[in-house]
């Protein structure tokens, strides 16, 4: 196993550990009372690259009952493991034919977003205070009703703290024992004119730092801004981002059509670099998951494939990799429409100057990093396929809980790399073993190592991956998943198995396992998926 592999171990295995996402999912489709009856369990994934998070999520669901029966032994840090089954022919009311986004989301997102929103409204006549007003939001008026002598300075209230662990620890109690940054709400982050921003509330976690929603005090500018972590380490890899979004955002960009994020400023603040971002909304993660984990329609999730694909021509022309494309990196830039842009390009390089072997996500992993073979710009396009397929299923496409695991994921869908990358890539042994069978495909003559063969090799105990879907093949995952809808009209249910057609081929050449074959995005874009032509 990689030395870097926390995959197989709980989630603090991770030294960098800091995101643990919890989600809640139920299916419409389930009668209520089996929603209420919750089995709730969890498995371990999201895990990070190199010396990065790995999150934890449980999802709370109830089997359908045809699948229970399947269900194969658990880890024992999977023991809330989900049971999460596509049923083929379950109808589900998914497609949606638009690509506005779904609606149940925005309406959770505006709740979050809008505090407003939770606050009791205020009585329209302007004498009338109703109890719960008195005791909540005019709380202070009415101790001063009371007693005149009681005086309210909101100078004294406590600090609102916003990272955890809070307790100061380095850096002259600055900084926690993490060597984050304690950040507090209307606390000021830099000092120069023009560059001081109010903290107004924590927008997420990562490795590298924190991210703050800030209002400029000159410009009252609402931006996110990156306080990244105060070791070396994390610097120079967080000033490598820095050099590639500038890069981005003035040569290739300049006029922001491109989907990429953009970084409006640097700055130091008590030894932590600082990275002013534009600010932007939630990320796709999210949107699956407000969306109940039940898949976006194909118009909604084309109209996301298209905008990553111009993102990745652009990064492929600059010969840069973004290295964890990853649903949680991807983000809508507000809730009033489907436009995204990439984030996170603390992981990023330029293709001739690579430094890690050991990156991306492993749901997103490509084969060439799998097996520790040399890789490109098509590592991205890896990543980009099975975003897409998670889009529209819903779930990841290959959920692998170890490395083994991804591999044979994507083994049991797409069949055995070629010989030469096997017989080149610095991994590639641990998972595969030559057969001696010289009938068949030449290119083709390895095999995966049985489970039992790889725990034995490797020393510890490989568990059977837990099956999400009903099938393994790609063409039956998409051609079955919740169609038709109900009420669909003929034209409609057409005009759906075309854009799946569309859709199945546009993964398989995305999804290939060699990179050289692999489809660039400039080939993807051409694709009748994304060009709406018709699909034969
Ligand atoms: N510009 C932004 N606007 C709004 N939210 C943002 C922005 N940038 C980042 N975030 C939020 O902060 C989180 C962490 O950001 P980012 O991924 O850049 O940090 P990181 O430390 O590199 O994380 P990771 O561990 O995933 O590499 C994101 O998942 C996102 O939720």
């Amino acid at each position: 196993m990689d030395s870097m592999d926390t995959s197989t171990q709980p989630i603090e295995a991770s030294p960098t550990a800091t995101n643990v996402a919890t989600f809640t999912p139920h299916r419409h489709s389930l009668p209520a009372n089996q929603n209420m009856a919750v089995n709730s369990q969890t498995f371990s994934g999201r895990p990070r690259t190199h010396n990065r998070r790995i999150s934890d999520y449980s999802i709370h669901t109830q089997p359908p009952a045809a699948f229970t029966n399947q269900r194969s032994a658990l880890s024992p840090h999977q023991i809330r493991q989900p049971r999460l089954r596509i049923l083929p022919t379950q109808f589900e009311d998914t497609a949606s034919q638009d690509t506005a986004l779904p609606k149940t989301s925005l309406a959770g997102f505006r709740k979050i977003e809008d505090g407003a929103a939770q606050i009791p409204k205020r009585s329209t006549s302007p004498h009338h205070v109703t109890p719960l007003q008195a005791l909540t939001l005019r709380i202070s008026e009415t101790f001063s009703a009371i007693n005149p002598a009681y005086n309210y300075n909101p100078g004294k209230n406590p600090r609102r703290v916003l990272t955890k662990p809070s307790k100061p620890a380095k850096n002259e109690g600055f900084d926690n024992e993490e060597h984050d940054y304690i950040l507090y709400v209307n606390d000021i982050l830099g000092a120069e004119e023009g560059q001081r921003y109010q903290i107004l509330d924590i927008l997420g976690a990562g490795t590298f730092g924190q991210v703050v929603k800030c209002q400029n005090l000159m410009t009252k500018q609402l931006v996110g801004v990156k306080v990244v972590k105060n070791k070396p380490a994390y610097l120079k890899q967080s000033l490598m981002e820095v050099d590639i979004l500038k890069h981005l955002n003035t040569k290739s960009d300049p006029d922001d059509q491109h989907h990429l994020l953009r970084l409006y400023d640097t700055f130091f603040h008590k030894q932590h670099l600082c990275l002013v971002f534009e600010l932007l909304s939630v990320n796709l993660y999210e949107l699956i998951k407000q969306n109940q984990f039940k898949g976006l329609s194909t118009n909604l999730v084309k109209v996301f494939a298209t905008q990553l694909l111009d993102a990745l021509i652009i990064l492929k022309e600059n010969h840069i990799i973004h290295c964890d494309l990853k649903p949680e990196n991807i983000l809508l830039k507000n809730l009033e429409s489907p436009a995204i842009k990439i984030i996170d390009f603390g992981s990023a390089c330029h293709q001739s100057k690579q430094i890690y072997t050991y990156i991306q996500s492993r749901f997103y992993r490509s084969p060439e990093v799998l097996l520790g073979l040399q890789y490109t710009t098509a590592i991205d396009m890896w990543s980009f396929g099975c975003i897409i397929a998670e889009l529209f299923l819903g779930l990841p496409l290959f959920p692998g809980s170890t490395e083994y695991n991804q591999v044979s994921r994507i083994v049991d869908t797409f069949g055995v790399p070629s010989n030469y990358m096997i017989e080149k890539g610095e991994n590639a042994r641990r998972f595969f073993e030559r057969t001696g069978d010289t009938t068949g495909d030449p290119k083709k003559r390895f095999a995966l190592k049985s489970r039992e063969t790889y725990g034995r090799e490797q020393k510890k105990t490989e568990l059977a991956g837990k099956m999400y879907f009903h099938t393994t093949k790609l063409k039956d995952l998409i051609m079955e998943y919740a169609l038709p809808r109900k009420g669909m009209s003929d034209q409609e249910k057409d005009r759906e198995k075309q854009n799946r057609l569309a859709l199945i081929d546009f993964l398989q050449g995305v999804l290939k396992l060699d990179p050289i074959v692999r489809w660039s995005p400039q080939q993807a874009k051409n694709h009748p998926f994304i060009t709406g032509e018709r699909y034969y």
